[in-house]
């Protein structure tokens, strides 16, 4: 069986749960449920706390997991990312009071304070900055009013958490973070592959629409070149010989600005349908 650490609480979860449900593996109803095993696809889930799942899939007891890039680099684990999820997307930067820092180099013999250590650490070695790492679990955003540090390295999302405590980003993103499948470096236990094809079918039914609509056989180059699709839309004769019926898949966000051009080159009965699942 295919062994998969799925996080327990927090931020990436309830996503990773749904994304999984959604690929057709079963999941936990009771969330004080610690492992589900799911015969019919021969894997077994354990619901781990998402900062812990890289140290079981660097030990090689689970065979992938679920968390984000930030903990997985953060552990410092040998393993690798195998997909990027798309959710719990965020950045990891630094932040200070408003109008104190405006560089990474002013950190230079200053107090900084973050739940990621490992990765902090690492970002300050490389550049040859020397400050003293405050290492906290949580509510970072407080500990510069609370006087344990100067600035702070923290997860960045809306930026509403770090403007309640007065706080301005400064310097570049050390990182871009969204949640990632892991597994150990160079092996592919039998049923990844499996895995990953069906998330990615999750994602690409969540990204993609299904187009159909109906043009003059002389336009359908033109319209065409509009929705190309994944290989090539399908063509199909319609009972009036001047006319043909197209269907493509497009990304879902250009969704009504290709409807407007296809009106406009003439495509008519232009139907838009959302994909309940698929392969690619
Ligand atoms: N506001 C947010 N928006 C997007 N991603 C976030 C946000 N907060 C945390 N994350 C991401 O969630 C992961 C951290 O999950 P974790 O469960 O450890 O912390 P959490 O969601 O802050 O939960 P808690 O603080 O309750 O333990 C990281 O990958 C982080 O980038
Ligand atoms: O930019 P924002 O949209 O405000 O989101 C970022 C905040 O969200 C997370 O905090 P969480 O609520 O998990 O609390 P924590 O700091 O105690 O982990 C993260 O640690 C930031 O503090
Ligand atoms: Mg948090």
């Amino acid at each position: 069986m295919l062994r998969v650490a799925v996080p327990n609480k927090g931020s990436l979860s309830e996503s990773a749960s749904a994304m999984l449900s959604e690929a057709g593996y079963r999941q936990r109803r009771d969330s004080r449920e610690l492992v589900l095993v799911d015969p019919d696809n021969d894997i077994e889930f354990f619901f781990l706390r998402p900062r812990d799942i890289a140290v079981y899939v660097g030990a090689g007891t689970l065979d992938v997991g679920i968390t984000g890039r930030d903990l997985f680099l953060d552990a410092e684990v040998d393993a690798e990312e195998l997909m990027n999820l798309g959710f719990a997307k965020s950045t990891f930067r630094f932040a200070g009071p408003a109008g104190d820092f405006t560089a990474v180099e002013q950190l230079e013999g200053k107090r900084l304070a973050t739940s990621y250590d490992g990765l902090l650490r690492n970002y300050l070695a490389d550049r040859g900055i020397n400050a003293s790492v405050v290492r906290l679990d949580g509510a970072v955003e407080s500990s510069v009013r609370l006087g344990v540090a100067d600035a702070i390295a923290d997860v960045v999302e809306t930026g509403t958490t770090l403007r309640a405590a007065g706080m301005e980003i400064f310097g570049e993103p050390i990182l871009k973070s969204e949640a990632i499948l892991i597994g150990r470096r160079g092996e592919s236990p039998a049923g990844v592959d499996v895995l990953i094809r069906r998330l990615r079918g999750v994602q690409v039914a969540h990204q993609y629409v299904m187009m159909d609509y109906d043009v003059r056989r002389e336009l359908v180059d033109q319209a065409a070149a509009l929705t190309p699709g994944l290989e090539s839309p399908t063509v199909s004769p319609l009972q009036d010989s001047g006319w043909v019926a197209v269907r493509s898949m497009i990304k879902k966000s250009d969704t009504n600005r290709i409807m407007d051009e296809l009106y406009e080159l003439g495509a008519r009965a232009i139907l838009v349908s959302t994909i309940h699942a698929c392969r690619i």
